[in-house]
């Protein structure tokens, strides 16, 4: 008896893809298959980045075609498209998605979870940019290994990114003295941010992420205004004054009508490096709970890790230091999260058609 697509595909519809809830067939991953004797030949087009687990698809895979005697080959085809932002606001050049990545709170971990959140992306297989935003404090030249860094212009206005661990990467840190910036009046700050994200040159990118300074002040709004932000995510501490400012985020976005995509807890837990005791320092489920009340997707909670300091400081962060270590897997599953969340909501057609505009003579 021959098998048909029909039986293929039936089999598939039992492997589901964790973080859309959905399996590869009624997710619209499954894009051909070609049934030779008794070899099966799948394409599959991911809808976001998803490589660490390709090896763990097949597995399920072949065990389920197994049943039909058939042995099988994948090929993986992961596609980013670009998805709907704000109304009136014209995509940035180069740049797909961009994520805004927000605190309300300062020093909660935003710019550590930022740049290990785009790194992640990477390891997934997207191509991503990090634009630092605090003009204030810019720090991801630091975390990126590149303080020393000066970007090439292209002519006298177009700045090229500077790359590192594979992400491009902008920042105010790279052009002028921190301790100059530190000084910069609500306007200047405004004035520079604007300019570095309009200058950049960035090269095909499937994700911007953007380190937001902390707060809701005067930056964040411009930025949630000015640039075309796809989604926000919030960091937060499980501290009740860090959700507090976690929530006035949120309320910020709602205002601007950027969709916030989940919360992300930071220093959920401390585990001694001595004797593995687990203490909840700044409080427990306050991460969970945020999201709860807010019904929205909790992302994921990342540990008070000695290691994930150390690893920014030093400008190799976790998820390119240890790469198999469980630190860099709660990232890249945080990231997968996102990146899943973005991917169901309604597609920007205006990337793939930039030229075309519709008269009526
Ligand atoms: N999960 C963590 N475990 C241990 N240390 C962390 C963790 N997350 C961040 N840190 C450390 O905490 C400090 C503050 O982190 P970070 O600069 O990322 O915070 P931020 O919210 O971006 O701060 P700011 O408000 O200044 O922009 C840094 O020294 C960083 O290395």
């Amino acid at each position: 008896m021959s098998v048909s697509e029909a039986d293929v595909k039936q089999q598939l519809n039992a492997i589901t893809i964790p973080e859309l809830d959905n399996n590869l067939v009624d997710a619209g991953w499954l894009k051909a298959v070609d049934i030779d004797g008794n070899q099966a030949t799948l394409r599959l087009v991911p809808s976001f980045p998803c490589q660490s687990q390709y090896a763990d698809y097949a597995q399920k895979i072949a065990a389920q075609l197994e049943s039909l005697s058939l042995t099988v080959a994948i090929d993986w085809a992961p596609r980013v498209a670009a998805y709907q932002h704000k109304a009136g606001v014209e995509s940035l050049k180069g740049v797909k998605n961009i994520i805004a990545v927000a605190s309300g709170k300062g020093g909660v971990g935003k710019s550590t979870t930022s740049v290990n959140l785009a790194l992640a992306l990477v390891a997934e297989g997207a191509k991503v940019g990090l634009l630092d935003a605090d003009i204030y404090g810019p720090s991801q030249p630091i975390m990126l290994g590149k303080a020393d860094s000066r970007p090439e212009t292209l002519d006298q206005k177009r700045i090229l990114p500077v790359l590192s661990h594979g992400v491009q990467s902008m920042s105010i840190g790279y052009l002028v003295d921190p301790e100059q910036a530190m000084v910069w009046r609500g306007p200047m700050a405004s004035g520079a941010l604007q300019q570095l994200i309009n200058d950049t040159q960035w090269q095909d990118l499937d994700y911007l992420i953007v380190d937001l300074p902390p707060g809701t002040g005067d930056i964040q709004l411009t930025l949630s205004q000015r640039v075309p932000v796809t989604a926000a995510v919030v960091v937060t501490t499980p501290q009740d004054i860090a959700l507090a400012d976690a929530v006035k985020a949120m309320n910020m976005f709602e205002k601007v009508s950027v969709p916030v995509l989940g919360v992300i807890e930071n220093m959920g837990v401390h585990i001694c490096s001595e004797c593995g005791h687990a203490e909840h320092i700044f409080g427990e489920g306050g991460g969970a709970g945020l999201a709860e009340n807010a019904k929205i997707e909790f992302l994921g909670s990342l540990p008070l890790a000695r290691s994930i300091r150390d690893h920014a400081d030093s400008g190799t962060p976790s998820v390119v230091a240890e790469p198999d270590g469980t630190i860099a897997q709660m990232y890249q599953s945080i990231a997968r999260k996102i990146a899943a969340s973005l991917s169901t909501r309604a597609k920007d057609y205006s990337q793939s058609f930039p030229n075309i505009s519709i008269t009526n003579d």
